[in-house]
């Protein structure tokens, strides 16, 4: 089946630069996709170049079988878009913006807004510049979904919100997802992704470290924790891929993917490593391993 977003080793800078290095991915049709990267990572980079604001380097971008470089009208016409400073009419109303809206749109576009503005708590009557921050992204979020679009782009989708509205909506994405609706969204909120999340991509620095569904993600990955009977020896890693390795006096700690199952074989009697457990690691955990530069010894892989 076609993916529904779909890059092939685009790059881009910005002068000297790095936003996009070599990132290729797939997403399928019916995910919640999260993005998630740190400051400066390129979410936006990526998310700009999906939408057809901006052209790759080099590379391929297609979004419903568009290309994102030729076709960027279509591809906004088509999706659901929230950018992460959303530009509205500010002398409109809501319910203004709405029915002006809905002339670009199928019928159902108008109840579906009205309903959404009246489930968000959105007062429909007063001018936009006069919105908080929070109310003005509710108005942007059901602009981009009444439609009820194949494909949901959204970034920083929740920042502005309080934290009921928040539920409501990042749960609203996982029943558009079950629909067959894709979204993706871009995100600092780790712990609220974790729990809507189908795939995660992790950027940094302009590369993709990785790109996994969040079940396999989760169920690979460990914090292994162990104890050195002297606290200047150096023990061996665990078998597996080790993503970050800390040290805390005797105490250590390793971020493992893939912790082969009879791991604790390799530390025997002599190893000088004891108190050895091993408990699955959460996304909050392996996003920092997958970012952390500061690891000392990141990203081997033991077998
Ligand atoms: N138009 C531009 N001109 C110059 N540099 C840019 C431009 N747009 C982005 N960059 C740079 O590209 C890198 C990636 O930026 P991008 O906005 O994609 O990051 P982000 O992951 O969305 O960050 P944040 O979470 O802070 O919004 C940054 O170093 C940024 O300074």
């Amino acid at each position: 089946m076609e993916s529904v977003i779909s890059l092939k080793s685009v790059s881009k800078r910005f002068g000297q630069t790095i936003a996009l290095e070599d990132v290729s991915i797939d997403i399928p049709a019916g995910v919640v996709f999260a993005l998630l990267g740190e400051n400066g990572a390129g979410k936006t980079t990526l998310i700009r170049i999906l939408t057809g604001f901006l052209n790759p380097d080099s590379g391929d971008a297609t979004v419903l079988g568009h290309p994102c470089d030729k076709a960027g009208l279509s591809i906004r016409q088509a999706i659901g878009y929230v950018s992460d400073s959303p530009a509205l009419y500010e002398w409109m109303r809501p319910e203004e913006i709405g029915w002006f809206t809905s002339a670009f749109y199928d019928q159902g576009f108008l109840q579906r807004y009205q309903q959404l503005i009246v489930d968000f708590d959105v007062p429909g009557g007063v001018r936009l510049k006069n919105l908080s921050k929070g109310q003005r992204a509710k108005v942007a979020l059901a602009l981009a979904t009444a439609h009820d679009p194949q494909l949901l782009i959204l970034d920083e989708p929740t920042s502005g919100l309080d934290p009921m509205v928040r539920r409501q909506f990042l749960e609203s994405m996982v029943d558009r997802a079950a629909l067959g609706r894709t979204v993706l969204l871009s995100s600092h909120q780790i712990n609220e992704v974790e729990r809507v999340a189908d795939w995660i991509g992790i950027l940094h620095q302009g590369h993709l470290k990785l790109v996994e569904p969040l079940d396999e993600l989760r169920s690979s990955t460990s914090i292994v924790t162990a104890t050195l009977d002297d606290s200047c020896a150096v023990a061996a890693l665990p078998a597996g891929k080790v993503l970050m390795e800390s040290k805390n006096g005797r105490q250590l700690r390793w971020v493992v993917k893939g912790l082969s199952d009879d791991w604790k074989n390799s530390y025997g009697e002599d190893s000088g490593v004891t108190n050895l457990s091993a408990v699955p690691a959460t996304l909050e955990e392996i996003f920092v391993a997958v970012c952390d530069s500061r690891a000392s010894r990141p990203q081997i892989e033991v077998s």
